[in-house]
């Protein structure tokens, strides 16, 4: 062992990178810092197969829309001064027109929502606001309209030349169709980032678990995450507890994006990660400032980065979230979106370190007695410690995260649950 490692294993951890600190190092590692290109590279796809990808390029619109002058109700295309002072006791004349020829003085012509305008014309009267006197071919208006009323101009919807989104945006259902009505049907996007997911310790099994024995739900859970996070995950065959049989699984995942480990990260004997990390490339930080998971490691290996997650479920998956999110971001040359979260009132405290960055997995119910100015929901923590439980994760609705400045939230605070696990 190398002097520094056996001076971290006999620390114990106490010198801990805070959390936005390690992210700093670990995003200047992965991708010289937040960049808005793409490191993973960039591919052209159909436009039906963008949703969830993130934009390599600027997008400007190339056409009007709409691009002629459109009806936006059913009835007649007028010219607004046609209409002046029409009442419903005083209804104003007017001759009936072609459907296909130009609104003229005192001639209104039928048009349809969505239907151009015809020439000549300025606005819409809504049928409503007619009477048709069809044997005489004339219509009786009994609404006055201004010019330009119930018509979309050209260019309404977007003008043609506007930039509309930058590099880096993930694209949405409704970017999608936008796109299409701009004139785009095909867009240059990131290659999604490919990750080794290699769960690691003797102890694991995939089902029949004897005495001592685990059933393995890391690997299975991170790859599931990285597939909602919109990147592609291989979830490999657990690897046992030796430094050479860990190394070449590292190494043959290195043209992947992303490695990522679990279990074998902390100061046990068996716990080799830290090592071999720091023999094939360097480790960047071990041990963070957050709970439950300190004892993440990361680290960089022919410029990949390496990430050997905790191997207590819990601690596994919010370091997932808070260094393997970023990191698949950073790579499709896009910023950490941050996750929806809902207002809710503490039902119990929540105790922290200063120095941690504390998640507090935490079930929301409605409070039946709210004011309308308080928070419609309670949230009560599932568990305040136990980070080998993952029921306190999955049947919880989200969580509550301390801040590294904070000593605990009183009970009847307002909190801010994170829903970090149905968001991509
Ligand atoms: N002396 C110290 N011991 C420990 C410390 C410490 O600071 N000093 N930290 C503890 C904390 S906190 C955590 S978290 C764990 C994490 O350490 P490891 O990454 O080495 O985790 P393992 O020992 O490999 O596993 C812990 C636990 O989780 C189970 N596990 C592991 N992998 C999986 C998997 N893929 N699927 C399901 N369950 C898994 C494993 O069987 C163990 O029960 O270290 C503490 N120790
Ligand atoms: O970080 Mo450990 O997850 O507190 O158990």
């Amino acid at each position: 062992m190398e002097g520094a490692d056996r001076e971290r294993k006999e620390a114990g951890f106490k010198e801990r990178t805070p959390v936005d600190e390690a992210r700093r190092i670990l995003s200047e590692a992965a991708v010289g810092g937040e960049s808005d290109e793409p490191s993973t590279g960039t591919e052209t796809v159909p436009l039906e197969r963008a949703d969830g990808r993130v934009l390599a390029a600027p997008i400007t619109a190339a056409r009007n829309v709409p691009h002629y002058r459109r009806a936006a109700m059913d009835g007649y295309a007028v010219r607004a001064t046609d209409t002046f002072g029409a009442s419903d006791r005083s209804p104003e004349v007017l001759r009936i027109g072609d459907r296909d020829g130009a609104v003229g003085p005192d001639r209104a012509v039928r048009v349809h929502t969505g239907s151009a305008l015809p020439d000549g014309a300025d606005a819409v009267v809504m049928i409503e606001h007619v009477e048709e006197l069809e044997d005489v071919g004339e219509l009786e208006v009994d609404d006055a309209v201004a010019e330009g009323e119930n018509v979309a101009p050209i260019g309404e919807d977007v003008a043609e030349g506007t930039q509309l989104y930058d590099a880096g945006h993930r694209l949405r259902p409704s970017d999608i169709g936008l796109l299409r009505s701009v004139g785009y049907d095909r867009l240059e996007v990131a290659q999604r980032p490919t990750v080794g997911v290699v769960p690691t310790g003797e102890e694991l099994v995939d089902t029949d678990p004897g005495p001592g024995e685990v059933i393995e739900t890391n690997g299975l859970t991170v790859s599931r995450m990285v597939e909602r996070w919109g990147a592609d995950a291989t979830y490999r065959d657990v690897v046992t507890d030796d430094a050479e049989s860990l190394r070449v699984a590292i190494q043959r995942d290195l043209t992947k994006d992303v490695v990522v480990t679990t279990g074998g990260s902390s100061v046990g004997e068996r716990d080799l990660l830290p090592e071999v990390i720091d023999d094939l490339g360097e480790v960047l930080v071990h041990g963070v400032g957050l709970k439950p998971g300190h004892p993440v490691c990361l680290g960089i290996v022919e410029e990949t980065p390496v990430l050997a997650l905790p191997g207590y479920p819990v601690a596994c998956i919010v370091n997932a979230v808070q260094f393997l999110r970023p990191t698949l971001r950073w790579l499709e040359g896009t910023a950490p979106d941050p996750h929806p979260t809902t207002p809710a009132v503490l039902e119990r405290k929540i105790p922290s370190e200063p120095g941690t960055r504390t998640f507090a997995r935490v079930r929301l119910e409605e409070r039946e007695d709210a004011a309308a100015d308080e928070p419609a929901f309670a949230a009560t923590p599932t568990r305040a410690s136990g980070s080998g439980v993952l029921s306190s994760v999955a049947l919880a609705d989200g969580w509550v995260v301390v801040d590294d400045d904070r000593e605990g939230i009183a009970e009847g605070e307002t909190v801010a649950v994170q829903d970090w696990e149905s968001h991509p």
